[in-house]
């Protein structure tokens, strides 16, 4: 457990006009700092009780009246004392409470750093941590259970279950090391080894759910594609008409096309607008073909969109193999041309919006994601957990092959404490440094 000096200061809700906004005080001056910006209100208020105070400037002139909490000890979110005030949400008074905060002493908080003390203090591993960014950030209701399925503990409870399976073989392995006198039986190197397989069975589920956490957390990537005036556009407006997103736009990632986020059946897809590209006809309509394709060859999911009024060929499109893609049959109201008769595809009119049914279940079902592969727990493992996970195998699989030929016991012992190592980093128990920046850099500040 590492102790802060510092206390920190920031504004805990989202930065518009409000009614009330929250800012927060953690480490061990906050009570202190309280008590210089409301004259003592601070340390006379019940633990964990909200009790009105008002804000002073350094003349004594109230600065706002607000409601205080105070956190006492190590029961807080951050593990350290903590006071919360809850003032008036306009922009200039928070701005002006939390300035007075700062003349009182506290510093302001860079991203992420409550959440950092938090795991600092052993109240959060490092999933639980990310977690918390990923309820911050979830777009669908699906993504939302899987952020607290995690911050429940999912992700880490196996990690490190997994992890303390292997301390036991490492144990074990290293005492035998030591007194060699004692030979391993073939029984127990039959052990070793069936217990390596159990930890990397352990790893490879895990791993599978990598492809969803990652399109839980980023969305489906899905491109529409075809011919000019095959529909697109109306295609998109209709699924983003029927479906929008609450969160359109995500902070800190760029993008270099227009994209829209709806949900489909509790599965966010990021619906990548091709319509910029459209814009260049004639001479450098090569262009932006050539864009399209590139978009389209690194989509999860293509929708194809054909005028099915036309004759087949006249609405034919060049595409990447081996996507995942649905066919739009579309324009299905104007009656469909004989070259489609018996041919695959959801029959779509963007005009009346008849087949859109038919198009989520489709959608739904070419990305395989039925309700049975979201299962009972919605744990899903993100890129850096999947990057560890992988590290982990690799050291165990070599660890195997020692362990087999019984040739090299100190190196299979290595090997194993890779593999701790790597399985230490997801949840933090290892030291973490360059690790921890990398993640709570991406917080918002006053989380
Ligand atoms: N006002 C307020 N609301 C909030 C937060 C907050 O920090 N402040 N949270 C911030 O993200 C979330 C809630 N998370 C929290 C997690 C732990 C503790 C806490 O006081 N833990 C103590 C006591 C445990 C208990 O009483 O159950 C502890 O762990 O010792 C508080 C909030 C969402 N809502
Ligand atoms: N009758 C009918 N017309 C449609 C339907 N969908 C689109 N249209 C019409 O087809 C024309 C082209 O539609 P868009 O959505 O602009 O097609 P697009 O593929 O985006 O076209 P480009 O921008 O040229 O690439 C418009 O006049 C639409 O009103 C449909 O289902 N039925």
């Amino acid at each position: 457990m590492i102790a802060s000096t510092e206390t920190i200061a920031a504004l805990a809700s989202g930065g518009g006009t409000a009614a009330v906004a929250l800012i927060r005080l953690s480490g061990p001056q906050a009570e202190e700092v309280a008590d210089r910006a409301c004259h003592g209100a601070a340390g006379r208020s019940e633990e964990r009780r909200a009790t009105r105070a008002k804000v002073r400037d350094t003349e004594g002139r109230v600065l706002d009246d607000v409601l205080l909490t105070v956190f006492r000890g190590s029961r807080s979110f951050t593990g350290e004392p903590v006071v919360e005030i809850a003032c008036h949400g306009g922009r200039l008074v928070t701005r002006r409470v939390l300035e007075r905060l700062l003349e009182c002493g506290a510093r302001s908080a860079g991203p992420g750093e409550f959440t950092e003390r938090a795991f600092l203090h052993g109240k959060l591993d490092l999933t639980q941590a990310e977690a918390i960014m990923d309820l911050i950030s979830a777009q669908s209701d699906l993504a939302l259970r899987a952020a607290h399925e995690q911050l429940e503990g999912g992700i880490g409870r196996e990690a490190v279950r997994l992890r303390e399976d292997l301390i036991g073989v490492v144990a074990h392995l290293e005492a035998w090391i030591d007194f060699p006198e004692e030979d391993i039986d073939p029984d127990t190197g039959d052990l070793f080894l069936s217990r390596v397989a159990a930890a990397r069975g352990g790893i490879a589920k895990l791993l599978a759910t990598a492809e969803q956490g990652r399109i839980l957390r980023e969305g489906v990537r899905t491109v529409i594609c075809g011919r000019p005036n095959a529909g697109k556009s109306s295609l998109l407006n209709l699924l983003l008409g029927s479906e929008r997103a609450i969160v359109s736009d995500e902070a800190g990632t760029t993008r270099d096309t227009i994209e829209e986020t709806i949900i489909l059946d509790g599965v966010p897809l990021r619906l990548v607008d091709t319509a910029g590209l459209r814009e260049e006809a004639g001479g450098i309509e090569r262009e932006g073909i050539r864009r399209t394709l590139h978009e389209a060859g690194r989509a999860d999911l293509l929708l194809v969109v054909r005028d099915a009024s036309l004759p087949a060929a006249e609405s034919a499109v060049e595409l990447p193999e081996s996507n995942r893609a649905v066919t739009v049959l579309n324009k299905s109201d104007l009656g469909e041309h004989g070259d489609w008769v018996g041919s695959d595809g959801v029959r779509l009119s963007c005009n009346t919006g008849a087949g859109l049914d038919q198009l989520r279940r489709a959608i739904r079902e070419s990305l395989d994601l039925g309700e049975a592969d979201w299962g009972e727990h919605a744990v899903a493992i993100n890129t850096r957990h999947r990057d560890c996970l992988r590290r982990a195998d690799e050291s165990l699989e070599t660890a195997e092959v020692l362990l087999e030929s019984a040739a090299a016991p100190e190196l299979a012992a290595l090997e194993l404490r890779g593999a701790l190592d790597a399985l230490g980093e997801i949840v933090g128990k290892v030291d973490t440094e360059d690790i921890l920046g990398a993640i709570f850099s991406q917080f918002c500040i006053g989380k």
